[in-house]
């Protein structure tokens, strides 16, 4: 299959246009954005949308703010056709919507055409003719001129017809079908034909379309700067552009051509349209919406536009799918969630968005923070961080992280699916005891004689199921339990840090401690508790601590648990 590559593909030849300007321009502003949702998506579809999903489109599309819509094909069917009729008879289309209708070069579906759309208060009527040397071998057997004669005639035929009512204001588009395949001379010349039999000085849009792409971005921006500069200072002239998606590369080559002077691009949301599909929309807006400029397009509930779309297209968005896609603001990687962690951390109300990994502030377009961080196995200990603290208000200190993950990843490593904040929880509680751990029945009692040891505490608490009689001195309550449970267990306890924070406010509020703990010569273990009372979760986080540890000597007590009983209490 390789080998035929060359013999069996030619290669797109670039354009010498060497003075080129547009690698160099900056877009500031926002074209004129035409949607075919209605016609070059329909036009796609496995089911063609019926009247109730059209019109149902139709009002999307006006609720985004497309000031104007192709609304369909009207010669194609009595369903396209009964539905522009009902937009015009139902006083449907905004006063600041323009409607558009495509027709090809025949005079029986031109007529049709112009039919359907009586009563309207403006109109694009959109006439396309191919033009390139295929098309004009193959589909039509035309010479050049014979293509010149076609486009004067049916362009003529739009003049008369139009003309006979001038109760609406008509602009015409001219489409020089597959412009992206043809030569820009033939190109140029069909454009000049439908400028001239419509009329020097009236409104019309040149629409120049990569009807199948066939280049890299950069040809097709050559292209257009090259066709657009035969048409500077002519203010009725508008250049738009029609990407279409087949090497993948529409949004940019929407965005070149703009770059090139196009002032108006024609697409679909979410790339709908034959084959791979037409420009998307939405890429092309939300692009410049993340570069500063104002696309003049609402897609601030995304969602609900993207449900609209696949309704009405019977099609799926794709999960990936840039700006859109269930899962494109989710982090799966431990990398990744680290840095998004960190700058949500550090972000000020105010700032220039700056989240790695992160575009867009998904809020922008509806989307909540809850996806951001998802974890699986590729996950570290960042996103396992950031799910508990955004779910459970939980704010680990970074050691506890880096021991926590390593229980996350064993149970990754079988399980293997996702984990949810909930899961997390589950296992965070279950591995740290945190609803488990009693509070010791205790008495806290100023000491007498013990010099820096203010405190003696003496009680009985429950390790591993069993009663554990205790009694020390401290500088506080915990240093003084800590030292107790050290003596009735024979073997030497630590704080090595401590963090504490509340979770909450006002009669729900409570405090969750931390404690690093040093046990015996070389175990460090955490040890997590939580209650109403900050020196109750403190004294909870040792329980918690002591049952996770494996302590190894002697109990100095009957009633304490033997040697590593304790361990995986
Ligand atoms: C790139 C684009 O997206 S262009 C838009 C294409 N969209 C559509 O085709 C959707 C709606 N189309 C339709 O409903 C039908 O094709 C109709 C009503 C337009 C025409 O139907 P039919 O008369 O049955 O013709 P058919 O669909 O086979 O089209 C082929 C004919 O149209 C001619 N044709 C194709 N494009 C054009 C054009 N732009 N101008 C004039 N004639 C054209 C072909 O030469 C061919 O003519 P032939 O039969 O004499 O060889
Ligand atoms: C602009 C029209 C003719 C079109 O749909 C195309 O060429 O892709």
């Amino acid at each position: 299959m390789l080998k035929q590559a060359a013999s069996k593909y030619q290669a797109f030849r670039p354009i010498g246009l060497t003075d080129r300007t547009w690698p160099d321009a900056v877009l500031a502003q926002a074209p004129v954005w035409l949607s075919t949702d209605l016609r070059d998506g329909n036009q796609a579809l496995i089911e063609p949308m019926d009247a109730a999903r059209k019109l149902r489109m139709f009002e999307l599309l006006v609720r985004i703010g497309f000031k104007e819509i192709e609304v369909g094909f009207p010669a194609a069917s009595q369903t396209d056709f009964d539905f522009v009729r009902k937009l015009i008879e139902e006083d449907l289309i905004p006063a600041d919507v323009t409607i558009q209708v495509m027709t090809p070069a025949r005079a029986e579906l031109i007529e049709r055409t112009v039919e359907a759309v009586a009563g309207a208060r403006r109109v694009i009527v959109h006439v396309y003719n191919a033009v390139a040397p295929v098309w004009r071998r193959v589909v039509f057997g035309l010479e050049v001129p014979q293509v010149m004669q076609l486009v004067d005639e049916h362009v003529g035929l739009v003049r008369r017809l139009t003309d006979d009512r001038p109760d609406t204001q008509w602009v015409l588009q001219y489409s020089p079908e597959t412009f992206s395949l043809a030569e820009l001379e033939v190109s140029l010349e069909a454009c000049e034909t439908a400028i001239a039999a419509w009329g020097l000085g009236r409104p019309i849009i040149l629409n120049l379309p990569t009807t199948v792409e066939n280049a890299t971005p950069n040809v097709f921006a050559d292209q257009v700067e090259w066709m657009v500069r035969r048409f500077r200072d002519r203010p009725e002239i508008v250049v738009s552009v029609h990407p279409h998606n087949d090497r993948g590369t529409g949004t940019a080559s929407a965005e070149l051509a703009l770059m090139a002077g196009a002032h108006r691009v024609e697409g679909c949301l979410f790339g709908n349209g034959e084959r791979t599909g037409n420009l998307d929309l939405v890429n092309v807006a939300l692009n410049l919406y993340t570069q500063g400029v104002d696309p003049g397009l609402d897609f601030s509930d995304i969602d609900e536009v993207r449900r609209t779309v696949e309704h009405c297209n019977q099609l799926p968005v794709h999960p990936r799918h840039p700006y859109a896609g269930d899962l494109v603001y989710t982090s799966f990687s431990g990398s990744h969630q680290d840095a998004i962690k960190k700058a949500f951390a550090q972000r000020r109300d105010g700032d220039v968005w700056a989240i790695p990994y992160l575009p867009i502030d998904p809020k922008d377009l509806g989307r909540s923070y809850e996806a951001v961080i998802r974890v699986n196995s590729q996950s570290g200990k960042g996103g396992i961080a950031y799910l508990l603290d955004s779910e459970y208000g939980l704010d680990l200190p970074r050691r506890l992280q880096i021991e926590f993950s390593q229980a996350v990843q064993q149970v990754m490593d079988t399980e293997g699916h996702e984990l949810t904040a909930d899961d997390l929880w589950r296992l965070f509680d279950s591995e740290y005891h945190v609803s488990a751990t009693a509070l010791p029945r205790y008495r806290l009692q100023a000491s007498e004689g013990q010099g820096a040891q203010a405190v003696r505490l003496e009680g009985e608490c429950e390790v591993a199921g069993r009663s554990v009689a205790f009694a020390g001195h401290g500088d506080g309550p915990i240093d003084a339990f800590v030292q107790a449970m050290g003596a009735a267990l024979g073997v030497s306890v630590r704080v090595l840090d401590y963090h504490e924070h509340a979770i909450g406010a006002g009669a729900d509020a409570h405090a969750v401690a931390y404690l690093e703990l040093r046990i015996g010569a070389s175990q460090t273990v955490y040890g997590v508790g939580r209650d109403t009372d900050i020196v109750a979760a403190s004294l909870k986080a040792v329980l918690s601590g002591l049952q996770r540890a494996t302590i190894t000597v002697s109990p100095a007590s009957a009633d304490v648990p033997t040697a590593n009983e304790l361990a995986g209490a």
